[in-house]
């Protein structure tokens, strides 16, 4: 069964088509990337999978579960976390804090209990501080769990809002331009954290970016859309090479 399966995704906005008879099919375990020009309706994309929008028409699929239209909280419940192509992290809490408020949301007590101070209550927040960390150590953060996230550098902040996705416990994760604002060695090092994360969390990852370096060195296959329709899909060596997607990123 395939992870992710999206058939005729469409939607408008007044009279622009943004993304139109969209389909993609992702398997389960798989490091995918959407790419195309600026524009192109890939943030839209990801803004239909993860319940921000409604399509107009089309259905989408996580492991055969229809999740077409669902709130982004039911969607993230189902198995789909994502990253923003500007960081949202709580910049005036601490790395550690950014990571259990992520958490929060598969820790549940009873609001009593939070309220009252109740002993399930210092026993969760325990138990929160150990798994909040023990991601952090895995991402080499640990060390910095009390520094303001705002504080860091731009790679860890980029690195932290990939533990607050994971945090959430995903099969599939997107990655809106995870490389945007990196330095080459940035750039270097994330990659190394995506392909560490997709082989060490059991997770499949679709990603957008527009650093072809990125994309050609972890991406396995890719969908190029191009004005709201998919341009071609295949294997990324045989699409980076189509005169098509390279006339498109032209812009001839
Ligand atoms: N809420 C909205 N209302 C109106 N138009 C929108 C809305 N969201 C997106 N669009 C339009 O849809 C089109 C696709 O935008 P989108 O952000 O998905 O492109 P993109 O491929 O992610 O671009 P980039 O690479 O520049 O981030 C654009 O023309 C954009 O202006």
């Amino acid at each position: 069964m395939k992870m992710l399966e999206v058939k005729n995704l469409c939607i408008s906005f007044g009279g622009l088509h943004a993304v139109d008879r969209f389909d993609l099919s992702i398997d389960k375990g798989q490091l995918y990337g959407l790419i195309g020009p600026n524009g192109a309706g890939k943030t839209t994309v990801f803004n239909l999978l993860t319940g921000v929008y409604k399509p107009d028409e089309g259905i989408v699929k996580l492991e055969g579960k229809d999740i077409t239209g669902l709130k982004t909280t039911e969607i993230n419940k189902a198995g789909v976390a994502r990253t923003f192509q500007n960081i949202r992290l709580f910049k005036e809490m601490t790395v550690l804090d950014n990571v259990k408020a992520a958490l929060h949301r598969s820790y549940r007590y009873q609001t009593l209990t939070g309220i009252l101070r109740l002993p399930a209550y210092y026993k969760q927040e325990k138990a929160m501080d150990e798994k909040a960390l023990e991601l952090l150590e895995v991402f080499d953060l640990a060390g910095e769990s009390e520094v303001l996230a705002g504080n860091m550098p731009y790679g860890k902040q980029r690195k932290l809002e990939i533990v607050r996705a994971l945090a959430t416990n995903p099969k599939l994760l997107l990655l809106d331009e995870p490389a945007a604002g990196m330095n080459p060695q940035e750039t270097g090092e994330l990659m190394e954290t995506i392909r560490f994360v997709r082989d060490n969390f059991e997770v499949t990852i679709l990603l957008i970016e527009h650093d072809m370096k990125l994309v050609s060195g972890i991406c396995e296959e890719l969908t190029v859309l191009n004005f709201g329709e998919e341009l071609t899909h295949g294997k990324t060596t045989e699409v980076l090479n189509n005169p098509e997607v390279i006339k498109a990123y032209l812009g001839e």
